[in-house]
């Protein structure tokens, strides 16, 4: 079966503090992936670098900070990001070129299973035509309360969306260190992570340049969403010819995160990325225990309290009571039913609620996003 890589390029690595964009590293980047490509590989390009490659032409000093300027720096950097791609992807391949395709996502998109089913079919279809999918997010269109923001969640959506081999973050680090190398110069590189833990995503700061946006929390974060998924993830530079292919054969320069889960069906991702979730509840550990190892549903009595009133078929959130997230599932029960029954047997429950269904989360309908 032809292996999928998603590769996301930040902004930093694309762009100068300056503004405009670096045609020598897209350049090197476009040679990259044609690499790649070339090897057999159906790749798919995430970039960022619109807002970066924009502002300066249409006349800001420096990177707009107000919505409505960066949606209009974006406007016209992604014409020029897209036509420096396609300039230096056209010197590759037997057919004048390789091909490039634009593509523009928003979150909403993502929690519209019509629309992302949509683009899952394009996405298939143009890797099929051996073109390469080029995605940013739809700056123009995203509120700020929807949007991505940087490119690494978006990143890890799509690898999840096309069930990648492997998610690839390139940024101007190379790989999660202990601490912000900009700020401790003697911080130690982590090379492999099989496990995001809270004190993991504490070493983790904002971004160290003046165009990036994410830092490495959001790199981090998109890692965790793709280790969710059953997807190894990168975060890391390449700067020499080759080092693409070296970070896609686990010997690159930067940090991996493994997984040992499988791939998300679509309703799965769903349900553990782009629904809204009405609520919480809060269970105990042998609710935990049996929700997150032993694949069973949530019953009345692992329940401590909850938060928010929802309703039999919404999305809810489950935490535990140290307040870490386990999952989100569709509850067969109110809020107010939740109320008068938690902690109780299943026996009691039957006396004095009446539920289709005694689970409260059947295990068919949760998925679980503690790593
Ligand atoms: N623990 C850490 N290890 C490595 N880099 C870190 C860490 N914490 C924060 N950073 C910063 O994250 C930056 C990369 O993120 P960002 O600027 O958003 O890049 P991009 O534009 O590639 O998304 C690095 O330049 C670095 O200064
Ligand atoms: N969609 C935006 C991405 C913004 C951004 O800076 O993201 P990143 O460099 O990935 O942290 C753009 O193209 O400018």
């Amino acid at each position: 079966m032809t292996e999928t890589i998603v590769v996301k390029i930040g902004s930093s690595s694309l762009t100068s503090d300056e503004g405009g964009l670096n045609r020598e590293r897209i350049a090197f980047f476009s040679h990259e992936l044609a690499a790649l490509h070339e090897a057999g590989y159906q790749v798919l390009l995430v970039t960022s670098g619109a807002v970066a490659a924009g502002f300066r032409r249409i006349g800001y000093e420096s990177r707009p900070k107000l919505v409505h300027e960066k949606q209009a720096a974006a406007a016209v950097g992604q014409a020029l990001l897209m036509q420096a791609y396609q300039e230096a992807f056209s010197s590759y391949g037997d057919h004048g070129g390789i091909g490039v395709a634009q593509i523009l996502l928003t979150r909403a998109d993502f929690s519209n299973r019509k629309r992302i089913q949509n683009a899952l079919m394009t996405v298939e279809e143009l890797l099929r035509q051996r073109t390469i999918p080029i995605i940013n997010e739809n700056d123009t269109v995203a509120t700020d309360e929807l949007k991505f923001g940087d490119n690494d969640t978006l990143s890890a959506l799509v690898a999840n969306m096309v069930k990648a081999k492997r998610l690839i973050i390139l940024t101007d680090m190379d790989g999660l260190y202990t601490e912000d190398p900009r700020i401790n110069p003697n911080a130690i590189r982590i090379e492999r992570v099989d496990q995001i833990s809270n004190e993991l995503l504490s070493i983790a700061g904002g971004s160290g340049s003046s165009v990036g946006t994410g830092g490495m929390r959001s790199k981090i974060e998109a890692a965790r969403i793709a280790m969710r998924g059953g997807i190894p993830a990168f975060i890391g530079r390449v700067l020499e010819p080759g080092d693409l292919r070296l970070a896609v054969d686990n010997i690159g320069n930067g940090t991996y995160f493994d997984t040992s889960s499988h791939n998300l069906p679509m309703k799965k991702q769903w349900l553990g990325f782009h629904s809204f979730p009405q609520g919480k509840i809060i269970v105990d550990t042998g609710a935990q225990n049996a929700l997150v190892e032993g694949g069973k549903s949530l019953l009345p009595a692992g329940i401590r309290s909850i938060e928010g009133d929802f309703h039999p078929g919404d999305v809810v959130e489950v935490i535990n009571e140290q307040l870490e997230t386990l999952g989100r599932g569709v509850v067969n029960y109110a809020a107010w039913q939740i109320q008068a029954v938690a902690g109780l047997s299943t026996e009691e429950v039957r006396r004095r609620v009446e539920v289709n269904r005694i689970e409260v989360i059947h295990r068919d309908e949760w998925v679980t996003l503690k790593s």
